[in-house]
């Protein structure tokens, strides 16, 4: 999708490239190394926002010389046979890189999931044991879609520092996440979901407004303050005008852009730098494995030592 060439849009491609640049480097070292990175994706049941982010994982993945493979699985599926088939995934040295894409169905508990998950392969840093990194400022892997959108964030130039924030929705993957990495970085946080009494009250007084409640037009003009950065995380498919099925944030793009001085766009903001971050953490995962294996068997390259 072309979008109008203003530069209150906060664009993701840009920033997504750089990043598949540095990773595409990175990956290229480990291999000469003996140390392939090889990343596991594992969808259970339908859901379209997870077809969409997997199409675009197996693209950049190829990119940037990152074997990909994805696993499917009915939704009928027991939570025993997922996790028997992630414990072979842990135990199979070829595989470096874990995620356990959301939703899952209902029977089954995404926590016990993301547990069996070992946590040098959890690329989301979802592991309960990985999550309290970003409590204790060890940021270098945090979940993909919270990292990306401060990522965004910090493109506008804004000083981090006694910014005011809001985040509209406070999901484990990534409302709560954004809060603890940009408390890291010394803003204010204001964290609102269903049970907040005015979320409006709460957004006008934003600096930077993050919204991740996959609701289409949740935020209006009126709720936003003049000057603000918003960052759009909701990805929503919806019927057009034209009949044909297309995807939409969770703000009123068209009025607040006049109101706001930077907004993502989506498609097209956090969509394509979460990807991004993807790699790059399942980078981060393998350097750590292998400073392990290292330290372990005395060699560095994994497939000779095999
Ligand atoms: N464990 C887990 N982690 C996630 O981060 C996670 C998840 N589960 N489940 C599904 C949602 C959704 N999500 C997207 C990421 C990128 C795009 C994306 O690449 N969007 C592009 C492309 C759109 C297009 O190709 O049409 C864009 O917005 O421009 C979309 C959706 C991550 N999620």
């Amino acid at each position: 999708m072309s979008l109008p060439d203003d530069s209150r849009y906060l664009r993701g491609g840009p920033v997504a490239q750089r990043i598949i640049v540095a990773v595409r480097e990175d990956a290229k070292i480990a291999k000469a190394e003996g140390f392939p990175p090889k990343l596991i994706s594992i969808t259970v049941g339908d859901t379209d926002a997870v077809d969409v982010y997997v199409r675009n994982q197996r693209a950049k993945a190829q990119l940037a010389g990152i074997d990909f493979e994805e696993r499917r699985f009915p939704a009928t599926i027991t939570s025993g046979e997922l996790e028997a088939a992630i414990h072979g995934l842990n135990a199979d040295p070829r595989v470096t890189g874990i995620i356990i894409q959301r939703p899952v169905p209902a029977h089954i508990s995404v926590k016990t999931l993301q547990a069996a998950v070992h946590p040098l392969k959890d690329v989301e840093g979802m592991h309960p044991a990985s999550i309290g990194n970003i409590v204790y400022n060890q940021l270098d892997l945090a979940p993909c879609t919270a990292a990306a959108s401060v990522e965004l964030l910090r493109e506008t130039g804004l000083d981090l520092k006694g910014l005011e924030v809001v985040i509209v929705g406070h999901s484990e993957i990534v409302g709560k996440p954004i809060a603890f990495l940009l408390m890291s970085e010394g803003a204010t946080v204001t964290v609102c979901h269903h049970m907040t009494r005015s979320v409006a009250a709460h957004a006008r007084r934003a600096d930077a407004l993050f919204v991740a409640v996959g609701k289409p037009r949740l935020i209006k003009a009126d709720m936003v303050k003049p000057g603000a950065a918003v960052i759009d995380i909701g990805i929503n498919s919806e019927i057009g005008p034209d009949g044909t099925s297309r995807i939409v944030g969770d703000v009123d793009t068209d009025s607040v852009k006049d109101v706001a001085s930077w907004i993502t766009p989506v498609p097209g903001g956090v969509g394509p730098i979460t990807v991004a971050i993807l790699l790059r953490n399942t980078m981060v995962a393998l350097s750590r494995q292998h400073a392990l294996y290292e330290s372990t068997y005395g060699t560095a390259d994994r497939l000779a030592a095999e």
